[in-house]
């Protein structure tokens, strides 16, 4: 039972949305490194009924003001709602440049401006409305499958510290045996059962290298590389044929849904995406755009509901994919503990996942979230997926005006690897294939 009369409206009375900073150690991608803050922002939405639910999204300037754009129009809305909550969002921005601000420095193209906007609100009206009921977010989305859900030890090449400054716990990793380390380290914390190292760093003979060094080190767990498109689609068939056996999947080796189908073509393992399947019109078969499921080009997608749209959305996506004989694993981005929550409770609820997840949490420093400890936590590489009502998360309010005074102070408004990088090696060019 619950204190809420049954038929009872909950109606949308206040949305706050309150942009964060937290810090980021220097990791390394294809486009450039990440710079000394990652910034994310954090919806609350109130009801008038006086209850309150949280999303979390990126943080980037063009997004942000897009956020609260949208978060006029919200007022007076049913949260049980969802298909106006869309409608509302997508009238918000018509007629509105709807490029840049996916927090992805450049790495996705092509995801929905709808769907990007919309999906923290949705996440917030799904957290009250599991709070209304008394349920877990993951029963709101059919009921948890698995009551934990795998993610991945997810590491990066990096600097020692930003210049300038300390270095951090982690140390550099530059090259496999610092590699290793790396992981031994993260696995060591928090027990993850399968790696992903980001590429596109280093030339592909030397990532080879490091990929080969991880499997010995740790034989009995599966491994993926992702070099976001660095490579031609020559240097991704002859990486893929020198790993054979050794990846489970190798992740967006080269740009563009045809590209992929060409390597897909040539090399022994599935290839997965987070990059050239990233909206809905990307999937079916009939051209234009060029088909991913009848090309053949990906046989798994990473899905992620801050760019598809939330929570149902991202189960649509999942049904999409069964539908469709895809595998289904599961994208991140720098992130605090919303997103974990609803990360997870959405895996706990999808029959198909077949992966575990993508994360960035490690990275994270474990002082630095917005929600109150001891809710979300790591064991065996697995997080328990709560069974309090909604997310199972209440948000920190002093460690949300501290994040938020960080924001104001750290100078970021925008994702940039690229800049950032440039300041130290001026030559820096990420134009793909790099290699
Ligand atoms: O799988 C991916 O493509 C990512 O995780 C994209 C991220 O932006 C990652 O490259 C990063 O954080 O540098
Ligand atoms: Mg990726």
């Amino acid at each position: 039972m619950t204190e809420h009369e049954s038929g009872e409206q909950h109606k949308i009375e206040d949305v706050r949305i309150t942009p964060v900073a937290f810090h980021d150690p220097p990791l390394l991608n294809t486009v450039g490194v990440h710079e000394p803050f990652a910034v994310r922002s954090i919806i609350e939405i109130v009801t008038d009924s006086g209850i309150s639910g949280l999303g979390e999204s990126y943080g980037d300037a063009a997004h942000l003001a897009r956020l609260r754009g949208a978060a006029t129009q919200l007022t007076g809305l049913d949260v049980w709602n969802t298909n106006e909550l869309e409608r509302r969002v997508g009238r918000s921005l018509s007629g509105e440049n709807t490029t840049g601000g996916h927090g992805m420095s450049g790495m996705v193209t092509g995801s929905d401006t709808r769907y990007r906007v919309a999906s923290p609100f949705e996440v917030a009206c799904l957290d009250i409305q599991g709070k209304v009921l008394g349920r877990p977010v993951s029963d709101l989305l059919g009921g948890a499958v698995r009551d934990r859900v795998d993610y991945s030890a997810y590491l990066f090449y990096k600097w020692q510290g930003h210049p300038g400054a300390e270095p951090d716990g982690w140390g550099p990793a530059l090259d496999p045996e610092q590699l290793v380390r790396q992981a031994t380290t993260m696995i060591g914390e928090y027990g993850f059962s399968a790696i992903k190292l980001k590429g596109g760093v280093f030339p592909p003979e030397e990532e080879i290298d490091a990929v080969l060094a991880l499997r010995q080190a740790f034989p009995g767990l599966p491994l993926r590389i992702d070099p976001n498109g660095a490579w031609s689609v020559p240097a991704s068939i002859e990486v893929g044929r020198r790993l054979e056996g050794v990846l489970e999947y190798l992740e967006d080796p080269t740009p563009g849904i045809e590209g992929m189908a060409e390597v897909a073509r040539e090399v022994p393992m599935p290839l997965a995406t987070n990059m050239c399947v990233v909206a809905f019109d990307h999937l079916p078969p009939p051209p234009p755009p060029p088909p991913a499921v009848a090309s053949d080009a990906v046989r798994i997608v990473l899905s992620d509901h801050h760019f598809w749209g939330g929570l149902g959305r991202s189960r649509l996506l999942a049904g999409l994919c069964d539908t469709f004989g895809l595998g289904l694993s599961m994208h991140s981005n720098s992130h605090l503990g919303i997103s974990l929550a609803a990360m997870t409770h959405l895996a706990a609820a999808t029959p198909s996942l077949g992966y575990a997840c993508d994360t960035h949490w490690p990275w994270k420093d474990p002082d630095e979230d917005v929600i109150a400890a001891g809710a979300l936590s790591f064991s065996g590489g697995a997080v328990a997926v709560p069974t309090a009502p909604g997310l199972g998360v209440e948000l920190d309010t002093d460690a949300l005006a501290r994040l938020h005074e960080q924001y104001l102070g750290c100078g970021i408004t925008e994702r940039d690897d690229t800049a950032y990088l440039r300041r130290f090696q001026p030559a820096f060019d990420p134009t793909p294939p790099r290699w």
